[in-house]
């Protein structure tokens, strides 16, 4: 099917739901005038409009899901039954597509609530979705290579996407979707350090944030392990060594595995 015939329909239009409708529109693949919104909540809707007039949004799930190829659920996980409840009857599980963003609803759980002849799909971005820089998580049940590669392209366009066995899902989403906050925990750590050795908190985050930005175009260019960079840095007897020594003393690496371990939903 030509991407740029292709009707999606968002259930719910928040931090997920926006981000995908607004990175969407701004793309290549789906147009403007084939994307449709619905939620509840009338502001969210109206931020849409605002951001592209010719998006359609509606505040009835039912009435955007009809003749749509490709239905995205972005509601919370304890919201997908009550949808499936209201739009179930009006599916057609032969021609349209569902893709849930529900974290922690699995297969068993969505072929329950739709059908087991259902073209699914469960992706798990994360929140930089919203800059179109998200990890996308993509996995499949019941689609052909065709629907894996178009659901994978709508998704590769607001970051990077990755097709994984579903019982994989959950750990990719520990690493990006947990994994940003992590980011961000390190970000707030370092700045802080910054400001008690005497810099102001914006310039310090500023220093922070381009440092990590040089650390990943950095393994990016060479392609390299973590630590054939660190060793670049070390000067034998120097100052770095003394830091990573004390910060693994006070348990870095461990503190990162386990927390990611942590948010490991089994
Ligand atoms: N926030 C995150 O980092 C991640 C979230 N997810 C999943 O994304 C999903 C959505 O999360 P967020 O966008 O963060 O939540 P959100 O609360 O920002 O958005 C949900 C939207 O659904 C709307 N809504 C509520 N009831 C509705 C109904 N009956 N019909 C239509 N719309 C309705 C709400 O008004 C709201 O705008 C969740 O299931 C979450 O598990 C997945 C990965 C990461
Ligand atoms: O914290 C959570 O439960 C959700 C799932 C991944 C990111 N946020």
């Amino acid at each position: 099917m030509e991407t740029t015939s292709i009707q999606i329909a968002i259930v719910g239009a928040g931090n997920m739901g926006g981000a995908i409708a607004r990175g969407l529109s701004k793309g290549q693949l789906i147009q403007s005038k084939n994307i449709r919104v619905s939620d509840v909540s009338q502001a969210n809707l109206d931020a849409i409009k605002a951001f592209a007039p010719e998006i359609t949004v509606s505040t009835s799930n039912r009435d955007i899901i009809r003749n749509a190829d490709i239905i995205v659920l972005a509601v919370k996980p304890w919201l997908v039954e009550i949808i499936s409840e209201e739009i179930e009857n009006l599916l057609d599980y032969k021609k349209q597509i569902i893709v849930s963003i529900a974290a922690g609803v699995d297969f068993a759980q969505l072929t329950g609530l739709f059908s087991t002849d259902a073209t699914l799909f469960r992706v798990i971005p994360n929140t930089a979705i919203d800059v179109m820089q998200s990890v996308s998580t993509i996995s499949s049940f019941n689609a052909g290579k065709e629907q894996e590669d178009l659901i994978v392209s709508l998704f590769a366009e607001l970051g990077k996407a990755f097709l994984v066995p579903e019982s994989q899902l959950n750990a990719f989403m520990s690493l990006s979707s947990c994994g940003i906050a992590y980011a961000f925990r390190y970000i707030r750590a370092a700045t802080e350090g910054g400001v008690e050795m005497g810099i102001y908190p914006h310039v310090a985050k500023e220093v922070v944030i381009q440092t990590l930005r040089g650390a990943i175009e950095l393994l990016e260019a060479n392609n390299s392990h973590p630590e054939v960079e660190i060793d670049k840095v070390t000067t034998p007897g120097g100052i770095t060594i003394k830091g990573l020594n004390e910060m693994e003393a006070n348990g870095f690496s461990n503190a990162v595995i386990k927390g990611l371990k942590a948010s490991h939903l089994k």
